[in-house]
């Protein structure tokens, strides 16, 4: 019997405490893959594949013999997909974008294990403020925005920036709690006893 419940093919401390935040012992197993985007191909087929391939390398490296899981996370915004800023300006151009608009924030969860894959997408919609170039200035010196997709966390300073959010809330933050507790029955994982 091994201490651990699952393996999380993740390198974002976020994930881990969300799964912490179920009762739940992770393994962490981060795997490096290619990020890019297809042609043609859509944001959810984007994040859904990303998932996939996470939970999927986590199990082929690591030999584990637990479920692993794997997601990805995208802010989409007039078609693009946003993913994490890669300086200032970048980081400036995304917020600068979302700025009094509302965009949709995408989690793609995967779980498999040797015999099964299951995965599943989540859509939460984020409204921001009118936001200045001042203001992110001086948001992107925190540091906060560097690791996070759209250039901004939820759960940080730029809670200031957020008006409103229609959906789940963990998913924003990098992991869909309720659709993942569901993917996990697949794998006899119950958080509580019906
Ligand atoms: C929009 C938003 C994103 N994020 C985070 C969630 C994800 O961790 C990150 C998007 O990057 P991802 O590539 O989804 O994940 P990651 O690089 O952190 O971890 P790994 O690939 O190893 O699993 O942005 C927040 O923490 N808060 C927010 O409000």
């Amino acid at each position: 019997m091994s201490a651990f419940d699952l393996c999380l093919a993740s390198a974002s401390p976020r994930r881990m405490a969300l799964l912490q935040q179920l009762g739940l012992q992770c393994l962490q197993y981060p795997v490096d893959l290619d990020e890019s985007v297809l042609p043609h191909e859509s944001a959810e087929q984007y994040v859904l594949r990303l998932a996939r391939e996470k939970a999927q390398a986590g199990l082929t490296q690591s030999g584990t013999h637990l479920p692993v899981l794997g997601s990805d996370t995208c802010v989409v915004f007039d078609q693009q997909i946003l993913g994490k800023p890669v300086d200032e300006e970048d980081a400036l151009r995304m917020l600068m974008m979302l700025s009094g608009q509302t965009h949709q924030v995408m989690t793609g969860v995967a779980v498999c294990d040797q015999e099964q894959i299951h995965s599943v997408l989540s859509i939460t919609e984020v409204t921001f403020r009118q936001v200045t170039p001042s203001e992110c200035r001086q948001y992107w010196k925190t540091g906060e925005p560097a690791d996070k997709a759209g250039g901004y966390a939820i759960q940080g300073l730029a809670a200031v920036f957020v008006q409103s959010v229609a959906g789940s809330y963990s998913n924003v933050v990098g992991l869909p709690l309720y659709e993942t507790a569901e993917l996990l029955k697949n794998y006899n994982i119950q958080i509580l006893d019906a």
